[in-house]
């Protein structure tokens, strides 16, 4: 949040909720529906103390009973229109409300999700995750009940008004004399909450991003006993939050109280000289009553405005955060006219002298003059010391990030020129980390290819020998997995992964340590499974372990984003470089 933004006039701020427009747009009318029945029942309102006035000069000045039999019974009628009315106001804009806010969900998220790799590292997801559902929940208030009391209240606030100038134009020019001294305490103070709010909702992000990150490792919070010193952190989160919201509550307790008084205070004394005028005769008793009924309903119409004034500056302030989300833009997109792949794709490689370093970190180049070139259906491996930019070509096929210098092509063609799915439609990839879903086994699977049917699902998941450890479970292919798959060891996950590749038959695959969790045994299995996958594609495989690697057509070391050498087992090993020192290292340890 920019400074700017936190010192910005209210009603630029309030502006924000202008925003909204597009998600309420759709349903206008549930909003008609709204304003009409918003006028019936704010009209029927204001025909009551008509009613009081009838009854004063009709029924008891003149003792007239059948004119408090009409008045009364016109009292009902009344009434039951409110009722109606008042219903039928709050299921239009309650409705609206929650239409309004499913959609802004939706379109919000599906925004999110688009966005680039690098907007995910910079943010911190549980930020995201606090945007998506507080954010949302305050406005879902404000349109669900904030924006009908508000707007009630305005609308009672003019009829009242304009009912006090029509009753007594005396007592209401007096009023209006007085009016100045209510509202300035309101704008002032006002602005002091709608501050506090922004930083409040602020703090609670903060709490909900500290959760997120140590629930989300909480094995690995056990492991190094950090309990206490996590629960300090958040408590100490908390603490902030609450001391924020404790300033926020004050000052719109102040406010209100003070618009109370000053009001109550003002409509008073303005009684106190309609009181002085029905002694001395000029002002009838029941215009009096009339004109205090409509001074009250004035007065609590602008309380209502006060107090909900203050939720409408908290639902700008999640509006304006909500906005700054939409205005992230993706860089990495598809092009306008996007160059279409052979058919079928080759899987010819080629990195034609890349220099790339990420966003991040402008000063430390991850891959330095890259120049590689890898024929259709090769398998290349990657190898070289931790740090040496292997996880970072994959990153750049995968265009996550686009390079600084030099080009990518596959089958000749710039990767920026390919549609993004159709480029990464070309890819497998079996990452460091395999990321389990919430979902049965099979759809886990299926993550590879959507479209693949049961039997598909099972020979993939044989071929990555993860066939039998799924028909264990007692549900089979139909286990949940739950989320993050925290019931499955690291070897399964692997292997739901390499399955998934397999499934998606792609002429690309991206083998990033994909057997560094399995057990020799398993491994020997799997790698059988993977020479199979690999045949007529292209593969690029990273591993530390150098046996993994030894079947590779070349293989590439790398050091410092630099290709140092490359070649054969054989050939590199005799070359006695890099590769010669790592495989030392690794074959007589
Ligand atoms: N998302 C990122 N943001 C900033 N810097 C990164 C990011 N990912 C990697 N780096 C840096 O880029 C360089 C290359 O990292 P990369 O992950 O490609 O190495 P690697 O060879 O795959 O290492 P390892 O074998 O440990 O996985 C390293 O210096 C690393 O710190």
């Amino acid at each position: 949040m920019t400074e700017a933004a936190t010192t910005q006039r209210p009603a630029r701020r309030v502006g924000a909720l202008l925003q909204l427009w597009p998600f309420v747009k759709p349903h206008r009318r549930l909003a008609l529906g709204w304003l009409v029945f918003l006028a019936i029942s704010s009209s029927a309102t204001l025909v009551l103390p008509m009613a009081v006035r009838h009854m004063i000069d009709q029924g008891f000045i003149h003792s007239n009973a059948s004119a408090i039999n009409v008045t009364f019974l016109g009292l009902f009628g009344v009434a039951l229109v409110l009722a109606f009315a008042t219903a039928a106001r709050y299921y239009c804009i309650t409705l609206l409300g929650e239409r309004a806010l499913a959609s802004l969900r939706a379109k919000l998220y599906s925004h999110v999700i688009r966005l680039d790799v690098s907007f995910f590292e910079r943010s911190r997801v549980g930020e995201l995750i606090s945007r998506l559902g507080t954010d949302t929940e305050v406005i879902q208030a404000l349109i669900g009940s904030g924006i009908s009391v508000a707007l009630r209240s305005a609308v009672m606030l003019l009829g009242a008004t304009a009912m006090m100038i029509w009753t007594s134009p005396r007592l209401a020019g007096l009023t209006a004399l007085v009016i100045p001294a209510v509202m300035l305490p309101i704008l002032v103070f006002g602005r002091r909450v709608q501050k506090l709010s922004r930083a409040s909702q602020d703090r609670l992000a903060d709490t909900a991003a500290i959760a997120n990150e140590t629930l989300n490792a909480a094995p690995a919070v056990k492991a190094y006993a950090r309990e206490d010193i996590e629960s300090t952190r958040y408590g100490a989160a908390i603490t902030r939050a609450l001391a924020t919201a404790r300033k926020r509550i004050g000052m719109r307790s102040l406010l209100t109280a003070t618009v109370i008084v000053l009001f109550f205070g003002a409509i008073t004394l303005v009684l106190w000289a309609g009181a002085r005028d029905v002694l001395n005769g000029t002002l009838g008793a029941g215009v009096l009553g009339q004109f205090v009924l409509y001074a009250i309903f004035a007065a609590g119409s602008l309380a209502g405005l006060s107090e909900v004034w203050g939720d409408v500056l908290r639902a700008a302030g999640a509006m304006e955060r909500i906005g700054e989300l939409f205005e992230e833009r993706a860089e990495i997109t598809s092009p306008a006219q996007p160059t279409p792949l052979p058919k079928p794709v080759q899987g010819a490689l080629r990195f034609d002298h890349v220099a790339f370093h990420y966003p991040s970190r402008p000063d430390a180049p991850a891959l330095h003059d890259f120049d590689l070139s890898i024929r259709p259906g090769e398998t290349v491996a990657l190898v070289g010391p931790s740090g040496a930019g292997k996880s970072t070509v994959f990153a750049l096929l995968l265009r996550f990030y686009d390079p600084q210098a030099g080009r990518i092509t596959l089958d000749g063609v710039d990767l920026r020129a390919l549609s993004l799915p159709g480029l990464r439609g070309t890819i497998a990839l079996v990452p460091q980390e395999t990321v389990i879903f919430g979902g049965s086994a099979a759809d886990n699977i299926r993550f590879g290819r959507q479209d693949a049917d049961d039997d598909e699902v099972r020979d993939a998941a044989r071929a990555a020998e993860a066939h039998e450890f799924i028909s264990a479970m007692s549900k089979g292919y139909d286990e949940e997995l739950g989320e993050r798959g925290v019931r499955l060891s690291g070897g399964q996950r692997q292997r739901i992964a390499i399955a998934r590749a397999i499934l998606r038959d792609a002429p690309l695959l991206l083998l990033d340590e994909a057997t560094s969790a399995l057990d020799a045994q398993s491994e020997a299995a799997i790698q059988q499974a993977l020479e199979r996958l690999e045949k007529g594609r292209t593969t690029l495989v990273i591993a530390h372990r150098l046996a993994t690697v030894q079947r590779a057509d070349r293989i590439v070391v790398m050091d410092g984003g630099r290709i140092v050498a490359q070649g054969t087992h054989q050939s590199l090993l005799a070359e006695g470089g890099l590769y010669a020192e790592l495989a030392r290292l690794q074959f007589t340890a």
